[in-house]
């Protein structure tokens, strides 16, 4: 089984809501994602396309969020919301035969980070 994982970067604004602490008031990140796809390697040796992950991971999620106001496409934007958003956003376009999304990772600041993973605790 292989892991094969693209790393993407985006600004965006955002606020915590229902939350007190510096967070409540508006204020961006240069936020880093990491998607993984786990499966085995189909006829050309890879697991997925590292070029065709990064368009569909692209079009789907990371140029949506790209310099907006997360609040207005997730409402409570933390990092795990996010995480979970841009999991569901790009799962069903790389559900294959040999593979699927396995993680998603959000890094809010670099020394923050949440990960989002289907079915586990
Ligand atoms: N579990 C979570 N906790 C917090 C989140 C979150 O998304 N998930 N988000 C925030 C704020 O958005 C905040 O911007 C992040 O805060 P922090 O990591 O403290 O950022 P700093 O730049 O202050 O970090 P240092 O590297 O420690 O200086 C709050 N909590
Ligand atoms: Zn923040």
């Amino acid at each position: 089984m292989f892991y094969v994982t693209k790393e993407f970067i985006f600004d965006a604004a955002h606020n915590l809501v229902s939350y007190h602490g510096k967070c409540e008031k508006l204020h961006g990140h240069t936020y880093k994602v990491q998607i993984t796809v786990v499966g085995e390697p189909a006829e050309e040796g890879m697991v997925i396309d590292f070029l065709e992950l990064k368009a569909i991971a692209r079009s789907k999620a990371i140029d949506l969020l790209d310099h907006s106001y997360i609040n207005e496409i997730i409402s409570q934007p933390t990092a795990e919301n996010i995480a979970r958003w841009i999991f569901e956003r790009v799962s069903p376009e790389l559900e294959r035969e040999n593979c699927r999304v396995y993680e998603v990772t959000v890094w809010e600041t670099p020394t923050s980070s949440a990960k989002y993973r289907v079915g586990e605790i």
